[in-house]
Parts: structure tokens; sequence; C-alpha cells
């Protein structure tokens, strides 16, 4: 670590009378948002809105329309929740949507965080801590991705039954540090982690509205920067369909706080694997999401359905 790093870490730690050991970014993040903490940013959520979400949807960049379907909709701007994250993602607005769609009371995250933006992976995945606490029973994550796999095409919706993220392999990970038994349990296994009922439910939506969908793995990598031609070839090579730079971390946060887990990704371009590939580019890619949301926003609101008339799926 630089000299200033250091001092900023030993104040902060100073600040926050954190013991030495805790010089690790994710340990520190959830050092400092402890239960409490977050069970009082999540009490003054329900005294403004006061209405109880049992899904929560993560819109991904360009698919924060999904937001704007919700009935009686009761808007929080994350800047008016004290020691919420600001998102800073072009396609991510910075809202909480709470209200109905297709029957389901629901929470919407119009914008996420991500770790390139310099949060930690345990700051990124603070909002899911909370819906915890506001008694949502299942996410629903949202992204747009670069289609790897060449039997997937642009405008694509790919459901994820896995991922593969490569921070997540090497020790950058948001339930690092001291663990709370109050949101889950020290070690998390996520070798099932994206629900096979919930999935099914998803695939019978496809099939009656008639909207193809693929089924693959998400590959998460760090960013900001997209895959070199290498980088893109191994990761096809090690099994991923797509790659994006979120949701591989939220969906673990979620599996730990016993949150049921349903992801699907957008593909938006597709990722280089030949030096004359096209350049991907964010604007093109949340101008991609935004024309294709509705297709997705469709599945979602007959997802929800489904799933209100299976309330069992939540146990
Ligand atoms: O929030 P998501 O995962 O949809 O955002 C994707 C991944 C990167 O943040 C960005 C790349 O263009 O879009
Ligand atoms: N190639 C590529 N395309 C994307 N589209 C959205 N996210 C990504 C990414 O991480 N890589």
């Amino acid at each position: 670590m630089d000299e200033t790093a250091e001092k900023v870490s030993q104040s902060f730690m100073k600040e926050f009378n954190l013991p030495r050991e805790f010089i690790n970014h994710e340990a520190i993040t959830n050092a400092y948002y402890t239960y409490e903490k977050c069970e009082s940013m999540a009490n003054m959520i329900k005294n403004r809105v006061n209405f109880e979400p049992k899904v929560a949807i993560v819109c991904g960049s360009g698919l924060g329309d999904i937001g704007n379907l919700l009935e009686n909709a009761v808007f929080i701007a994350y800047s008016e929740i004290p020691e919420f994250p600001r998102t800073t993602v072009l396609g991510h607005k910075g809202n909480l949507i709470f209200g109905n769609l297709s029957g389901m009371p629901v929470v919407c995250m119009q914008g996420r965080f991500h770790p390139f933006e310099g949060y930690s992976m345990a700051l990124c995945t603070l909002p899911i801590k909370i819906f915890k606490l506001l008694g949502c029973k299942v996410v629903v994550l949202t992204n747009a991705a670069g289609g790897l796999n060449r039997s997937l095409n642009v405008g694509d919706i790919m459901l994820i039954k896995d991922h593969m993220s490569l921070p997540l392999l090497s020790l950058k990970n948001p339930l690092i540090g001291v663990n709370d038994d109050r949101f889950g349990p020290r070690f998390v296994p996520i070798n099932k982690l994206y629900s096979k009922n919930l999935r099914d439910l998803f695939k019978e939506c496809s099939k009656e509205l008639n909207i193809p969908i693929n089924e693959g793995v998400y590959g998460t990598i760090g960013g900001p920067s997209y895959e070199t031609v290498a980088d893109s070839k191994f990761c096809l090579a090690s099994g991923m369909d797509c790659v994006g730079m979120s949701t591989s971390h939220e969906a673990i946060v979620a599996a730990y706080c016993g949150l049921k887990v349903l992801a699907c990704s957008i593909i938006t371009d597709m990722a280089p694997i030949d030096y004359d590939d096209h350049d991907p580019d964010h604007s093109e890619i949340v101008k991609i999401a935004a024309a294709k949301a509705k297709h997705l926003e469709r599945l979602i609101c007959s997802f929800l359905k489904k799933l209100k008339d299976n309330l069992n799926l939540l146990d």
C-alpha cells in the first residue's frame, strides 16, 4: 500500500475504532456497516414507504425503465438514505422504487454499484442486505453483458444458470471480514446459487410469451477496462458464455442472506475474440440494453405473476 493510502486507512481505522487487522477493504466495510447500522437504514426506509416488498429487482446498465413499471410507486433517491453509496455510471440513475408489479410488492434498484467505481465488493452488495431486512425473499438481478459464446446474438436474453467470477476467485469477496450470523453463515455453499425452481418458472414464461431465452454461465471481470482478445478467449474456454462487471457478488450475498436468486443478462454486444472485432462501447451498450429491454420487462412481469401464484417457492 502506498504512503497516502496507508495514512487514509490509518485515520479511518482510528475514527471507527477498528483494530489493525481490518486492513482488508472488504473487512473494513463489513465492520463499518454493522447489522445495527443496516437495520437503522432499513428502518428509515420502512418509515418513509410503509410497504413490505417481497421481491427486489436490481436494474443493470440501461435497464432502469423496469422501475417505471411499478404501480403506486414511491421513489427514494439514494442520496436521501444516509450512508448509502451513490451511482456514478451512465445508465444507472440512483433510486429505490417501491410499488406493485404484477400484483407482487417489489423494490426496484434503479442503478447498481460496481467494484470498478472504487467501491468494495461489500459496499456494492450492501443493498442486498438492506433488501433482506426490508423483508424480501427473492432478488432478480439483471445486467448488460458481452456475448462470448458465438451462438448468442446481440439482443438475446440469457438466463444465468451459474457464474464464474475472476475477482471472487482471487479473494475479492464481499463476505470477507468478521461474520455476523444474523445476516448469514460464515461459509456459504453456492453450487445451487441460481434457483432451479425460479429458473423453471422463468422458462415457462418464456414459452408462454413466445420470447426465446438462452441459458448460460455469466462471467465477471473487474473492469472498467473491457477484455483483451486473449482475456475473452480465456473466459470462453473456461466456460463463460457472456461477460460483465457485476451480478456474481450480489448473488452470493443474496444466498448468504437466505434470499432466492433469479438473474438474467441482455447481450448488448459481442466480446472481442478476434483483433478485428468491434470495440465494446458503454454508451452503445446502454442504448442497446434500453432498446431491447421490452422483452425482459414482459418476462419479469409474467414471472412475478407466476411467483405470486406459487408463493411456496419463496419458503
Ligand atoms: O450493471 P451492469 O452489469 O449491467 O453494467 C455493465 C457492466 C459494466 O458496468 C458496464 C460495461 O459497459 O455495463
Ligand atoms: N465485452 C463486454 N461487453 C459488455 N457489455 C456489458 N458489459 C460488458 C463487458 O464487461 N464486456
